[in-house]
């Protein structure tokens, strides 16, 4: 009787010593922010890269949205060009700014399908749990672990425990992965997953579309879990055809009947409703239709006073001045095509500054032949190159100080989005409609959503 964790484990050891495992890594990605050390630690040793043929790079954090090309800050520049510099000299495939494949490390793994069932796969980047919707292990690691797999290719790991949790239940309309992501964050905290790695299965997750099963995987870090998975299903196989690269089909990754999880938890989402964040973690977050909760401890009496909230006010009474949608957590077609369904028709309220930015290249091309950019361009919507963006302040794009951004990104801590910055976590469509309101409204309601479907 096996986890899916376990299976997944056992594959990859190669060697163990003193609790630890060395696990052999299926795949690298790399990105500018987390790469140079690590390279450089490889040239001053005179090492090469181990598997450039299983280690894939692109730019994201940097990347200038509005025009990909002008890059204005040093430090940006100088990070993609050392990249640029060590792929060539490295012999390590590149998805460069001119690089169809272009975009976040997350949403390109997946679309490319380099992202498979049962591999192994890092990144210096702590939102590699993504890639675990397709029951693969994936988790970020630091610089000095970027060299190491960079040099062998394999890793020092000590197995996590495993956490089971059931979501069963079929969500209502307007009530996406990123409500359930929320909804147990502020359930059971953000150290929820502390020490283990999460498999989500049941019912509402069977149901769940791929990009919405990455949504979830992408947040289980935010639990303080290692990573996220789901066993692969049909869902899977026919996400991965006709990808660029091609998935063996393996039927034995999920987790035996009669297994236990070290720990579990089961939630149902038949009830559930859209959450936006008031505070400054992700596990500060309300129903739509609830008022803000009052104060049980230090860190929510700071919260509060950061953004400018106080307990007892409604979530419509949250004013929206900048409206972001994107990030690896929730810029992929179905989240752009959901997002539109709210906006067609309709404009951008006035003070209110709304970006779309898709979160590759691929989705840019996907979004643009089916004509959502002009619906976004239209309402008065910003429309993007593939980037980071405004998920945290590392680019141009930022929220200025003291300002409230409704955000479809994953983290909402003190100053991501820029010093001062006051950051609501939501799905596409709650940021899509607060972009034509100016405020939250409870996209539940009908009169909210255009009756057109793009499936
Ligand atoms: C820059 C990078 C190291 C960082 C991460 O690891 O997650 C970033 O992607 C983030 O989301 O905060
Ligand atoms: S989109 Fe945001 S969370 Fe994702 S990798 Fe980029 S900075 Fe990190």
């Amino acid at each position: 009787m096996k986890t899916l964790l376990d299976k997944l484990w056992e594959r990859h050891v190669v060697a163990s010593r003193n609790g630890y495992d060395l696990l052999y890594i299926d795949l690298h990605l790399v990105h500018e922010v987390t790469s140079p050390q690590a390279f450089e630690g490889l040239r001053l040793n005179d090492r090469k890269v181990r598997r450039p043929d299983l280690t894939f790079a692109t730019m994201d954090h940097n990347v200038p949205t509005r025009e990909i090309w002008n890059v204005t800050d040093q430090i940006a520049q100088k990070q993609m060009d050392t990249l640029r510099m060590n792929c060539k000299e490295f012999g390590i495939e590149l998805a460069d700014l001119d690089d169809e494949r272009q975009g976040i490390v997350h949403v390109i793994g997946p679309e490319l399908g380099l992202t498979q069932p049962g591999k192994t796969i890092v990144c210096g980047d702590s939102h590699t749990s993504t890639h675990g919707a397709f029951g693969a292990l994936a988790f970020g690691i630091g610089t000095s672990e970027v060299e190491h797999v960079l040099a062998t290719q394999t890793l020092w790991q000590k197995k996590p425990k495993s956490m089971g949790v059931e979501i069963s239940g079929v969500l209502p309309k307007g009530v996406y992965a990123k409500d359930i992501i929320l909804h147990l964050l502020k359930t059971y905290g953000v150290a929820m997953g502390s020490g283990h790695i999460i498999e989500f299965y049941g019912e509402a997750v069977s149901r769940l579309s791929m990009e919405e099963r990455m949504t979830l995987c992408n947040m289980a870090i935010e639990g303080g879990a290692k990573a996220g998975l789901i066993a692969p299903d049909e869902t899977t196989w026919s996400y991965l055809q006709n990808r660029h690269y091609t998935s063996p089909k393996v039927t034995d990754l999920f987790t035996d009947k009669g297994a236990s999880y070290d720990t579990s938890i089961h939630i149902d989402v038949s009830h559930l409703a859209p959450y936006v964040t008031w505070g400054t973690n992700p596990g500060m977050g309300v129903r739509v239709d609830e008022v803000l909760p009052p104060v049980t401890d230090e860190n929510e009496d700071r919260a509060y006073v950061y953004m400018g909230l106080k307990p007892g006010q409604s979530v419509s009474d949250i004013p929206v001045q900048h409206v972001f949608i994107g990030s690896c957590t929730n810029s992929r077609l179905s989240d752009l095509e959901e997002a539109a369904l709210y906006i067609k028709g309709k404009k951008v309220r006035e003070g209110v500054r709304a970006l779309v930015v898709p979160g590759s290249k691929a989705v840019r091309n996907a979004a643009m032949a089916k004509g959502l950019h002009t619906i976004f361009i239209e309402a008065g919507f910003e429309w993007r190159e593939a980037g980071c963006s405004m998920c945290l302040g590392m680019n141009p794009d930022q929220v200025p100080n003291g300002e409230h951004c409704a955000s479809t990104s994953n983290r909402n801590f003190e100053g991501r989005q820029g010093k001062g910055a006051r950051t609501h976590l939501v799905s596409p469509a709650m940021a899509a409609a607060a972009a034509v309101y100016g405020k939250f409204v409870d996209i539940r309601k009908e009169e909210y959503r255009e009756a057109v479907s793009y499936a």
